[in-house]
Order: structure tokens, then sequence, then C-alpha cells
């Protein structure tokens, strides 16, 4: 698991290691670390180091001092390193000095733009920690004029630190060097971050339980079911789906059919699309309706169900009946209209809910806006569930605040029928008694890798998604630790 902290957070845990580092240790460790990456970015994009041509973009704070530094022993290993400052009386001094006595040039920034241009990398010191709102027009129109490589320091500048969020003009990054510990922007918008590296600067034993974590690859792994030998179809969890209807039969098909590949516990559905879904999957136990389903561990409800009253009625058996429940689709939506239907709810057992941005608006009266994480823990506390808010950023918040953010690789998962499928493999994990929080991250987690492995670059529809999760599952569980 990989910890999050916020920028509040860093700053606490620096300000306690600061006091006991020597005067400028840790900046020069951290410039250190951003020179030894932007030498490797340049001979991967160059095939040299020596004599190639960096532009240094340097804000008013620390962010530019680092910068600075970085520049100077980047001169150590013979580039030709330009400084472009956009305030220079307030340019971090020992930073400059560093640099100058290092033979590097320094111009102001009218002078900028000739240096960019002809740039080999350029190395992004506009700001960092301290960001407030998109790049200010001055440092926006130096951006404009990048074409080579960009190396942000710490964060692209431009882009909210605790968001993730871009208003206006930011740098769009190839790679991020950060320091001491991955703040909340690297992990919900990794695609103006770029690649990220991480710089030990000794942090770590300064920080407390992170704000937010993303699951990797063993923690998935290692929470996905695996059937032992004492295992049977009943005791690796029974789910239910109660999705689909006349006119949206397909999100039966999908949830079903991602329920069944997901784990190797057995599957019922309910509902008007039984014989198609039979037809497609025949190892499912179809039924026509939720009250003659039979036992299960775990119901998702909702795709396809619609929202007049026979929608309801579903929903509110379902809620009732005592074990956990994913609540996707049209479930969200009855429950954002009709918020008694919840009175159904059995206390204390587990609910998923599962809205893109839509159903959110539905459910809390408003877009998520640009504080996802914030948004999902706000509808996490008011609907006492599991929250997972969809997008192409997707967080999952339970009512106590504890949050995670899965960001695929690319964009092809956004397509009609997706969250059927991710409803699908989230109530499979609920069956099993999996923590619902950790459900629903292991899910999209899976999910996402279905999606890059059953597109490879194309368009993918979710039913290619579907027959993608047992090649995902493999591939989670080879890329593990052997332990798990
Ligand atoms: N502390 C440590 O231990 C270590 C810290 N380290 C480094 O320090 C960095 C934090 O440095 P920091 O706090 O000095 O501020 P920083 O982010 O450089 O901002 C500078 C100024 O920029 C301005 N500005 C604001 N928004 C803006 C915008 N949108 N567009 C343009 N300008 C904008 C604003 O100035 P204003 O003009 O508003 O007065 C702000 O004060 C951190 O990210 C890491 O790189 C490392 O060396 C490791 C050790
Ligand atoms: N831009 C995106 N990049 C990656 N995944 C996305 C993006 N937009 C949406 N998704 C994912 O695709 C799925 C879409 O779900 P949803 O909107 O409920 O679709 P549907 O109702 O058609 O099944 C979710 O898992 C969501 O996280
Ligand atoms: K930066």
């Amino acid at each position: 698991m990989h910890g999050i902290w916020t920028t509040d957070r860093i700053r606490a845990a620096e300000d306690r290691l600061l006091a006991i580092t020597p005067d400028g240790a840790l900046m020069r460790k951290a410039a250190f670390g951003v020179s030894v990456v932007a030498a490797r970015m340049l001979a991967d994009h160059t095939g040299a180091v020596a004599g190639r041509s960096v532009v240094l973009l340097v804000g008013a704070g620390n962010n530019g001092g680092d910068a600075l530094w970085a520049g100077a022993f980047l001169r150590k290993r013979s580039a030709g390193v330009t400084a472009v400052l956009l305030n220079p009386e307030r340019a971090h001094a020992e930073g400059l000095a560093a640099l100058r006595r290092a033979g590097g040039r320094v111009v102001e920034a009218a002078e900028g733009p000739r240096w960019i241009e002809r740039a080999d990398l350029v190395i992004d010191g506009i700001v960092g920690l301290s960001a407030r709102g998109s790049l200010r027009p001055d440092a926006a129109a130096l951006v404009r004029r990048v074409v080579a490589p960009v190396l942000a320091i710490d964060l692209p500048s431009g882009v909210d630190p605790d968001t993730g969020a871009v208003e206006g003009d930011a740098v769009r990054a190839s790679c991020t060097v950060t320091f001491g510990a991955r703040k909340p922007v690297h992990a919900l918008n990794p695609a103006w971050c770029g690649d990220v590296e991480l710089v030990d600067i000794g942090l770590l034993p300064e920080l407390g339980d992170p704000d937010l974590v993303r699951l990797d690859v063993g923690d998935v792994a290692a929470a996905w079911p695996v059937p032992g030998p004492d295992d049977d179809k009943y005791s690796q969890g029974v789910v239910g789906i109660a999705a689909g209807s006349a006119t949206y039969p397909g999100a039966a098909v999908l949830a079903t059919g991602a329920a069944a590949l997901a784990t190797s516990g057995m599957v019922r559905y309910a509902g008007s699309a039984a014989d198609l879904v039979r037809a497609r999957w025949p190892e499912v136990i179809a039924t026509g309706s939720v009250t003659d389903a039979g036992r299960v561990q775990a119901w998702v409800v909702g795709p396809g169900i619609g929202t007049g009253g026979e929608g309801r009625s579903t929903l509110e058996t379902v809620l009732g009946a005592g074990v956990p429940v994913c609540a996707d689709a049209d479930a969200t939506t009855l429950i954002a209209r009709v918020p008694e239907v919840l009175d159904a709810r059995d206390p204390g057992t587990p609910l998923v809910l599962t809205p893109h941005a839509g159903e959110f608006a539905r459910l809390m009266g408003d877009k998520p806006g640009a504080d996802r994480v914030e948004a999902a823990r706000a509808a996490a506390k008011k609907y006492d569930a599991v929250v997972l808010l969809k997008g192409h950023c997707t967080v999952v918040a339970e009512p106590g605040g504890r949050a995670l953010v899965n960001t695929p690789r690319g964009s092809w998962p956004a397509t009609a029928g997706s969250g059927d499928v991710l409803s699908g493999l989230v109530g499979s994990l609920l069956a099993v008694g999996l923590d619902p929080w950790l459900a629903a991250g292991a899910a999209a987690y899976v999910h996402s890798v279905a999606g890059e492995i059953a597109s490879r670059g194309a368009p993918v529809p979710a039913s290619a998604l579907v027959d993608a999760i047992p090649d995902a599952l493999r591939s989670v569980r080879s890329l593990a630790p052997r332990d798990v």
C-alpha cells in the first residue's frame, strides 16, 4: 500500500526534519536526486548529458531553489544550464550562487523563450508545495514555448498539490521527482505528472498514518480470494445480481459475467433478463425475481433495473436481506430520489455505493468538484456507506474517512457498460466477506488492469472487459510477491 500525505502534513513533517538537519542539506539532497533523474532523461532522449542544453524555470520559492541546485549538479556533468528567473529578486540566493559558481547562465523571463525553445530538457521549478491556482500569466507564457520533455520538481506547476485539479495553464511533465513522500496530486493526476520518482530525504519517520492510500499489486493479490483444498462453491461466497430489465438486459449479462469470472464462488441472478443471462453464463442460477433467488452472501443491485416501482421494490428487498450490498446505477438514483428506501437497510450490514459524477450529484445535490477525495468522504459519511466515486480517477472512501485512490494508465474503460462490470467485481468480493472498502478498491484495481489488457491501445467494449478479467487476475497474481 502506498501512503499519500496532504501538503499540510508534509510541511509539518518537513519542519520537524529541518529542525534536526544542517542548513540547506535537505534541499541539496532533493536537488541531487533531481539532477540524477535529469541526467538519465537527457541520456535517454539525446544519448548524452555533456554538452546538452538544460533550461531551469525558476520561481520565487524553494522549488526554484531545488531547480538551481539541480542545475549546479548538472553543470558538474558538463551539461549547459540556463536558469530563467521568473522573479529575480526572490530567487533562492544560495541556489543561485551555486549555479553561478558552477558556470551556469542566468537570464530573466523576457530572454527565456529563445533558450527554452532550444532546450533538450526543461526543469520545472516554478512552484511546488505552495502552489495556489493555475500558472500565473508570466509563467504560463514561458511554459507554452516548451517543446522538450519536462521534468517537474515535486509536482507539475499549476496543478493543485492536494486535489490534482487543473483549472487553467499548467505544466505537463514527462517525469516528476518528488521528495520524502507522495502527495495527492501524484495519485490523483498521474497524466500531468508523468512517471513519478520518489527521492528519500528521511521524511517518513516524521509522518504518521497517511491521508490517502493507493493499493499496490501485492495488496490486491493478497486480498483476492483463492480457493483452498477445503473450499467448495458455497464457502467462497454466493453473490446475487439484481440487474437488467426488458429494456436493458445487457447490464445483467455484464455484471453477472464479471461476478462469475471474479471468484470461484457461486453466482445467482434475479431479474427479467434471466433467459439471456442463462444463455451467456450457463453456470449462473437465474430466477425472475429477488424474492425467489435463494440465499446469497452479498447482493449487487441496480444496473438496468429502472427507477420505477419495480426497481424500488427490488432495491428494498435486497437492502433488507441482511447481507452486504453494492448499490450501483439505478439503485443510486433511487436512493437519491427516495432516501426512505434506506430504511429497509438491515442496520450494520455493509453498503457500497458506486456513483459516477452524475449519480453523485443526485446523491449529494452537487457534482464532486475539484476535491474528489473530500467529495467521496462526504458522501460516505452522509450515507453511512463505502462510496466508490467513479471516473478516470476512482476514489473509495468510508464513513470514518479512510480513502484510497485508483487511477488507470489509460481511459479506454470509459465506455458504456463498464460500470456494470465493476459492480459485478465488487459484489463477488463482498460475498467472500472482504472488508467493503478493500473490496471496492481491489475491484477498481482489477477493472483497470482488465481494461489495459483488453484494449492494448484500442477501444474496448464492456463485454471484452469482462473477458479480460481472468487475464487481469493472472497478471495481478503473477506480479505479486511470492508469498501471496
Ligand atoms: N521544506 C523542505 O524541507 C523542503 C522543500 N523542498 C522544496 O520546497 C518546495 C516548497 O517551497 P516553498 O514553500 O518555498 O514554495 P514554492 O512551492 O516554491 O512556491 C514559491 C512561490 O510561488 C508562488 N506561487 C504560488 N502559486 C503559484 C502559481 N500558481 N504560479 C506561479 N507562482 C505561484 C508563491 O509566491 P507569491 O508570489 O504568491 O508570494 C509561492 O510562495 C517544495 O515543493 C520542494 O520543491 C525541497 O527542497 C526539500 C526540502
Ligand atoms: N476517463 C476514464 N478513464 C478510465 N476509466 C474511466 C474513465 N471514465 C470512467 N471510467 C470508468 O469506467 C466505468 C464507467 O462506469 P459507468 O459510468 O457507471 O458506466 P455504465 O453505467 O455505462 O456502466 C467506471 O468504472 C469508471 O471508473
Ligand atoms: K514544480
